[in-house]
């Protein structure tokens, strides 16, 4: 009898949790991020703003009315990225975060041709080179035109490298077109139209999921609630493919 009420109390009081793995280049803003939902999602906590470069992961848990959400935030250095995939096929979501105000105009047939103006002249083209081409933040040193179109091509082949794994085969996705805050930054529906809606509709893009693209500045919180809720919705929604945790 103990046993079983015991149990219907666990099963009355426990709530779903999901868990939200949070991806993009280093210095994109993956921590940042975490701090203000951490601070939006708490009643005492101010968000700590200072972050360092992630070497490893994050982790934290908010609770909301009806479930929690785990987040998992993981270095985004070239070297750590190999780590995510062990991630994957525990995760609810994904959340890609861009750096708006560093890929360029967001424009890739300009990418294009200068990946063939490069290819003609015997340059450094980072085309097809893998997840991790161009980890290097550019400079003017390097190649005048890099300065131009920021880390665009590095943010397309990885995110297309984590669409394409077969574990993440449905797994909904919010890109977080972040640093709106900037006044350099890119706005979304370039970042949306010129970018992404490519990537995901594209040959690499994967199987069908969910998907959508947010501004935020994870800087002043702006669009981190729009975010969550965006998430809350779609884990929701996919449940009977990927079940969420009973806490
Ligand atoms: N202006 C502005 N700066 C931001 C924003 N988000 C993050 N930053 C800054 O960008 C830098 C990198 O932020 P992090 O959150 O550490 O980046 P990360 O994605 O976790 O980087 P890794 O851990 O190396 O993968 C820091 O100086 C942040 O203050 C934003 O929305 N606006
Ligand atoms: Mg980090």
């Amino acid at each position: 009898m103990y046993h079983l009420i015991k149990g219907l109390y666990l099963y009355a009081t426990s709530k779903e949790e999901y868990s939200v793995l949070l991806l993009g280049l280093d210095n994109a803003g993956k921590t940042t991020l975490l701090e203000q939902v951490k601070a939006t999602y708490s009643t005492h906590a101010h968000p700590n703003l200072k972050t360092v470069p992630t070497v490893g992961q994050n982790v934290a848990t908010v609770s909301l009315p009806d479930l929690y959400l785990k987040f998992w935030d993981v270095g985004g250095q070239h070297a750590l990225r190999g780590l995510w995939q062990s991630y994957y096929s525990s995760c609810h979501a994904i959340v890609f975060v861009i750096d708006s105000s560093d890929i360029g105009d967001a424009d890739l047939e300009k990418l294009a041709l200068r990946a063939r103006r490069r290819g003609r002249g015997g340059g450094h083209g980072r085309a097809g080179a893998g997840p991790g081409a161009g980890r290097r933040r550019p400079s003017r040193r390097d190649d005048d035109d890099d300065d131009d179109h920021g880390r665009l091509a590095e943010c397309r082949l990885v995110l297309e490298d984590v669409l394409q794994h077969s574990e993440t085969e449905g797994v909904p996705l919010l890109v977080l077109a972040n640093k709106q805050d900037r006044e350099d930054c890119v706005e979304v529906v370039r970042i949306k139209e010129g970018f992404v809606r490519r990537v995901i509709e594209g040959d690499k893009g994967g199987a069908v999921r969910d998907s959508r693209v947010l501004p935020c500045s994870a800087l002043t919180g702006t669009g981190v609630k729009e975010a969550v809720e965006w998430l809350c919705s779609r884990v929701k929604w996919n449940r009977e493919a990927r079940p969420p945790v009973l806490r």
